[in-house]
């Protein structure tokens, strides 16, 4: 039996009378890449909400490797290697890129306590140079080398949805949720976005469960692709699958005007 890295099922959330979920089911294997698509509303964030730990399900349960985490905090998922960006930018606009990166590293404290950092003392020394090699491997990685002494805050879009990637690498996840990663990036962004991704579950065996609205992107970038309709799962499949199925054209992909271009609220071909 293949083990999934996360695995979430029967997954019920209610807000007063709307039922955001219904019986919503994901899972992702190590080294996967999966994407999850559906029209506004359909209950993407809810669904990364419950997986992430910020939002208590009133049904069904999450797992990682196997284990229930339904009731573990966003906190102890993240200290256990699952690691989520938000499609609104959470990064820390005053400080450096490299430091954003630094930031994301110190969970793990210096070690020692006050008094080492009183002394300076030289494990805490090597810790801080390690976390500096680090954070310059995964901006090298990212395509960000440059911009390390740059403030996060004044980045264009598409580089600061970068940074909040490269934040999510500094300490290697398990399991990354990425919520709208390309959303803001030009093509040029995009196909670097893709292929840290691609690196990071082929050579890593990191599982990526991924939502976007640019289907286009999610087509080329996802061995498989959930479709989400109503709060549960409408179809799933390989891109050619999904594309081809007669539900998913009405529920979602019909909706996208045959110039490819998005209205408001409407999912992008491009
Ligand atoms: N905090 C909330 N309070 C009340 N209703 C909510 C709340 N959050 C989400 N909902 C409702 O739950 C449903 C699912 O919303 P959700 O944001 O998960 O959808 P989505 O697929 O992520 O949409 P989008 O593509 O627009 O981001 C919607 O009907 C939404 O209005």
């Amino acid at each position: 039996m293949t083990r999934y890295a996360l695995e979430a099922s029967g997954i019920g959330v209610r807000f007063g009378g709307v039922h955001a979920l219904r019986d919503a089911r994901i899972e992702v294997r190590p080294g996967e890449v999966c994407g999850l698509i559906g029209p506004n509303g359909a209950g993407k964030t809810t669904l990364f909400d419950v997986v992430s730990g910020i939002r208590r399900p009133d049904s069904g349960h999450v797992l990682l490797d196997g284990a229930d985490i339904t009731r573990r905090s966003p906190v102890w998922r993240a200290r256990h290697g699952m690691r989520r960006t938000f499609q609104r930018q959470q990064l820390f606009g005053q400080l450096t890129v490299a430091d954003n990166l630094l930031v994301a590293q110190e969970w793990r404290g210096g070690g020692g306590g006050l008094a080492a950092d009183v002394l300076a003392a030289p494990t805490r020394r090597r810790r801080e140079r390690a976390r500096r090699a680090r954070a310059d491997e995964v901006l090298a990685e990212c395509g960000l080398d440059g911009l390390a002494t740059d403030y996060a805050g004044a980045l264009p879009v598409g580089r600061a949805r970068m940074v909040e990637l490269a934040r999510a690498l500094a300490d290697p996840p398990r399991v990354l949720l990425l919520d709208e990663p390309a959303s803001g990036m030009a093509a040029d962004e995009r196909a670097q976005l893709a292929a840290v991704v691609r690196h990071l579950a082929d050579e890593r065996g990191c599982a990526v469960l991924l939502v976007e609205h640019n289907v286009a992107f999610v087509m080329e970038l996802c061995a498989r692709v959930v479709v989400l309709d109503l709060g549960t799962v409408l179809a799933e499949g390989t891109p050619a699958q999904v594309r081809a199925d007669a539900r998913v054209r009405d529920a979602y992909l019909g909706t996208v005007p045959a110039n490819g271009q998005a209205r408001p609220g409407m999912p992008r071909e491009g």
